[in-house]
């Protein structure tokens, strides 16, 4: 089965040919990279208010719900530029095998 990033990269490729009126990534796509980015730039902004009143209330619900708005409006900002969700685990990855060889690294020294 195929995981829930690579799912969604496929359903953001297929909207980039649907029509505004049906779809709401499509309507962003005709929007433009401006509004696409203006959003990404909202969503930061909800997840830092829910997160700051996350430690008050001690719920974490709000930040979990604002947190998966901010990743999916940065993943259709991706898809708009031609890069799948893939391109940035890859990124992130390539930070751990570094991290773990430094780690390695460390250790001999000792
Ligand atoms: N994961 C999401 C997703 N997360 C958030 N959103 C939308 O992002 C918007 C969040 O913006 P706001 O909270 O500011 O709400 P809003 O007032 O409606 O937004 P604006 O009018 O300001 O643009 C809402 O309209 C949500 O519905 C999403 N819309 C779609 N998806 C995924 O994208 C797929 C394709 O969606 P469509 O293009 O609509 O078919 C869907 O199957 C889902 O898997």
């Amino acid at each position: 089965m195929k995981d829930v990033l690579t799912q969604l990269g496929d359903i953001l490729e297929q909207r980039k040919a649907a029509t505004a009126e049906k779809s709401y990534v499509a309507s962003l796509h005709e929007k433009g990279l401006n509004k696409i980015l203006e959003k990404v730039g909202e969503e930061a902004t909800e997840t830092i208010l829910a997160a700051k009143d996350a430690q008050v209330s001690r719920d974490n619900s709000d930040v979990i719900y604002e947190t998966a708005d901010l990743w999916f409006h940065t993943l259709v900002a991706l898809s708009h530029l031609g890069e799948r969700p893939e391109t940035v685990l890859n990124e992130l990855a390539r930070r751990f095998d570094m991290s773990g060889i430094e780690e390695k690294a460390s250790r001999a020294d000792k």
